[in-house]
């Protein structure tokens, strides 16, 4: 990926989102969904590709991404997800508004 500038551009939006700034709405994006912890036992059942921004940048860093759209479409993932089991008006639903924000302003630029 060093190789390719957009996909090299996608690891900047990676350090965009885990600025300490940022992390009072991002924390929720950035590892896994640990429904045990969080006490959502439902969450399997409704959300069946789960992603979060720890396995983007391990993907990232591994190759696995060919190019910058399928980098895309696994941060749209976690935001898509992030809308299906939060309702409107929710905490982490706002929270997921707000990186949806920040990665639409970065993906333009
Ligand atoms: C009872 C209840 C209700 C909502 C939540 N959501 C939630 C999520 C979450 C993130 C992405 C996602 O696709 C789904 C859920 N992450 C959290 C965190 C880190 C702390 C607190 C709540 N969190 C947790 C428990």
């Amino acid at each position: 990926w060093k190789g390719d500038p957009q996909l090299r551009y996608c690891q900047a939006i990676l350090r965009e989102f885990a600025k300490k700034a940022n992390a009072e709405f991002m924390f929720p994006f950035m590892e896994p969904v640990d429904y045990v912890a969080l006490n959502i036992p439902d969450y399997p059942k409704l959300i069946k590709n789960p992603m979060d921004l720890g396995t983007v940048k391990q993907k990232l860093e591994e190759d696995e991404y060919e190019n910058a759209a399928q980098f895309e479409a696994d941060v749209r993932l976690i935001l898509w997800n992030c809308f299906k089991f939060n309702p409107a008006g929710t905490p982490v639903h706002l929270m997921g508004r707000r990186m949806e924000t920040l990665f639409n302003t970065k993906w333009a630029e």
